[in-house]
């Protein structure tokens, strides 16, 4: 297997009323949330899954199953560091991960280093390791009418011996 390898996540949950907004760990002081078996922030699950791939591992319902009343409301935190414990049981660190947040409201921008700083500590991984950006869907389908949330994540992984970082 090649020392490096790439992945790619991506998840959507719908927008509710009665539920808290959880993005990146961080909690948006909103009178709406998202939907969902967990604390359906999209944006996490979405990086659980970039590294899941990256590492050819099942995606994120495989490991925490969305009929398990042990992940009911759980704090997506929580499954990001398993998942990066995962990687690394199989001798994988990560390089990098870089995401991209598509949501209408709420504004995401005066939170984003607060949520670079959950991602990072919950992964393992320094700040600087880890991109996000938000951007509207300029009003056009589910997403533009705020209906839903969606996050696409990208990661790279590589094998623990051969650490890019280090490297001359
Ligand atoms: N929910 C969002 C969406 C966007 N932003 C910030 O606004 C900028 C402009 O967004 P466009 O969709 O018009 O490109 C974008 O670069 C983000 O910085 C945001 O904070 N929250
Ligand atoms: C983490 C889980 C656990 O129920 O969260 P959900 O809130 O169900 O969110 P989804 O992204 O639809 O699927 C992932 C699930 O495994």
């Amino acid at each position: 297997m090649p020392p490096f390898r790439i992945g790619h996540g991506y998840d959507i949950h719908r927008i509710v009323d009665d539920r808290p907004m959880v993005l990146g760990g961080v909690t948006f002081d909103v009178p709406f949330g998202l939907d969902g078996h967990s604390d359906a922030d999209a944006l996490t699950h979405a990086v659980c899954d970039a590294l899941l791939g990256a590492a050819g591992l099942p995606d994120i319902g495989h490991f925490f199953p969305n009929d398990d009343p042990a992940f009911k409301g759980i704090d997506s935190q929580k499954l990001l560091a398993q998942v990066a414990v995962e990687l690394s049981n199989r001798g994988w660190s990560i390089g990098n991960i870089d995401a991209s947040l598509i949501a209408e409201k709420p504004k995401i921008a005066p939170q984003l280093d607060k949520m670079k700083s959950h991602l990072a500590a919950s992964a393992g991984i320094s700040v600087s390791q880890v991109g996000l950006k938000a951007t509207t869907n300029e009003g056009a389908g589910s997403i533009g009418r705020s209906e839903a949330i969606a996050a696409h994540a990208v990661a790279l992984i590589f094998r623990q011996e051969a650490n890019p970082i280090e490297a001359p």
